[in-house]
Parts: C-alpha cells; structure tokens; sequence
C-alpha cells in the first residue's frame, strides 16, 4: 500500500512525570514521521512509555519537551476551537472498550452520537442506514444489537463496535492502544484485518500500541521498538523484525519463536 504525505509528526518528544529526585523521563527524546495511510507500531514492554507517547499525540498529555506538527503545521491545542479541530481528525481505541462507552446508552443511541459529532442532519430512515452500514463493516448485524446496552454484548463485539464508530466518525488519525487485549485469537485476527481495511479503504493513518511484537509485523508498515521510553530501533516491518539489530528488538523477536516459521505441532 503505497503512502501519502507525512500527516503527523513528533520531534524531541519528552514527558517527565513526577518532580526532584523522583523525576522519570516516562518518553525520552522521540522522533517519528506518520504518513497519511500508513500502519505504524510501537511495540514494547509494559513501562516502556507507549501509553504516555499516544496521549501526547492525542493531546492528551502536554509534552515537557518538544514539539507535534499536525498537516505540516505546528499542532496548536490552546483554544477550545483548535482542539475540537483537532479531536475531530484524530481519535482513539483503547483497552477496555467497556471505559470508552456510556453504560446506560443504548448501541443506537452511542451509534447516532458519531452522527451528530460529525454535524450531519438526516433523517430516521438515512441514521438507520448509516448505522448498518457501519455495523457491516466490522461484520455486526445492527438489528442484533438493537435495543441493547453495551453490557450486553461480549467483550468482541463491543470492540468492533468501536471500530465501527472510527468508520462512522472518519478520523484521519486512529490511535489504537492495545485494542485486541480483551479478545480471543480469533476475534483478534478480525480486529487486525479491520483495521487494515480502514487503512485501504479510507487511507487512515493507524497508530497501533502494542506488546506483542508478533501483532505488530501481522498489520504493520512500519515497526518502532521502543525501550525505557526511547525509541530503539524503528523501520520497515520486514526489515525491523528480520534484520534486527537492537539487542532489545531481538529479544522481543525471540520471544515469540515461531515468527519467522511455519507452526508445527509435536
Ligand atoms: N501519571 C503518571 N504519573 C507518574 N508516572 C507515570 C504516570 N503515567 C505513567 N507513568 C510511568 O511512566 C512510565 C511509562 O508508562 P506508560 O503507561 O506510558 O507505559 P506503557 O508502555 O504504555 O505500559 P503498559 O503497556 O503497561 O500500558 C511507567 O514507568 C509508568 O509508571
């Protein structure tokens, strides 16, 4: 998949938690450009500053030190208008998809919010139909799920719900962090394959956070490794997890045996 312009970029990206002798560089001088419908990882450790690095992109978490460019400008988050501006191109996943919804919104009522944060009118019969379609996409039958509060649904379904949502609110930007922790194997590949087809389909740039190393070359363009919040080595999928050359990186890659060979059961 070929990619666009750069859309995103960080430059001596630091956060420091904390203050004196309990000061800790939670992100340590981080680099990186995004491109416009590129997959890029950062995969690493739990404490290596993943999370801390997707807020500050997300605007989340002000940087200490520093600077984001968003469409080759300076980000700019002061005013309320900016950040709406802002908030509308980028958006995020998370973990627990149960955190991210209103437990007392019904499905259609959280569905039909996304219709109203983009500012389009339409009316019951074109909601419905846009509702559907979104639930097509990540393979849901809207009529399932009528009705229902998410509490209702599996921890699956409710992650695809969310991406269904990221395909209703067409973000440029879409932060992913870890959101396949709360699924089976199977569901996992379909999360992963989605977020592809978001990539293809609406040329989202997708920024995927993760530990597994092995997810990480299965939907990837790009692969950074980060450590001690630095970020180690960063390339090509294929050439970070075959030729890789950090001592950190090759342990990850050790660590999931299998990656470079087919399975074979004893
Ligand atoms: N609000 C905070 N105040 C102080 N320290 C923090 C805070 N948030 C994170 N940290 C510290 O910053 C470091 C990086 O944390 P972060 O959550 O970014 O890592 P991570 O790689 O996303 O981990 P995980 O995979 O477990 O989510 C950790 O040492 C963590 O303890």
């Amino acid at each position: 998949m070929a990619m666009g312009k750069v859309l995103i970029s960080g430059r001596h990206l630091t956060k420091v938690y904390g203050t004196g002798n309990r000061k800790k560089a939670a992100v340590d001088d981080v680099s990186f450009d995004f491109h416009e419908g590129e997959i890029i990882s950062i995969v690493g450790e739990s404490g290596s500053g993943k999370t801390t690095l997707a807020k500050m992109i997300m605007g989340l978490l002000k940087e200490s030190g520093g600077a984001i460019e968003y469409d080759g400008k300076p980000r700019q988050m002061k005013r309320y208008r900016e950040r709406k501006a802002y908030w509308k191109d980028i958006q995020a996943i998370f973990q627990d998809p149960f955190s991210s919804f209103n437990v007392f919104h019904r499905v259609e009522k959280l569905l039909v919010d996304c219709i109203k944060l983009q500012g389009l009118k339409l009316n019951k019969d074109e909601e419905y139909a846009k509702m559907k379609e979104a639930c097509s996409f990540v393979n849901l039958k809207f009529e399932e799920l009528y009705n229902k509060y998410p509490f209702e649904l599996s921890g699956g379904q409710m992650q695809r719900l969310m991406i269904a949502r990221i395909f209703m609110l067409h973000p440029k930007v879409l932060i992913a962090d870890e959101p396949t922790s709360m699924v089976d194997a199977c569901s996992r590949s379909t999360i992963l394959d989605m977020l592809l087809k978001l990539r293809d389909e609406n040329r989202m740039t997708i920024v995927f956070i993760t530990h597994d190393v092995g997810l990480a070359y299965y939907v990837s363009d790009t692969i950074c490794i980060m450590e001690h919040g630095r970020i180690v080595e960063a390339g090509r999928a294929e050439e970070v997890i075959h030729h890789a050359e950090h001592p950190y990186t090759k342990q990850l890659i050790n660590d999931v045996p299998k990656i470079h060979s087919p399975w074979v059961l004893d």
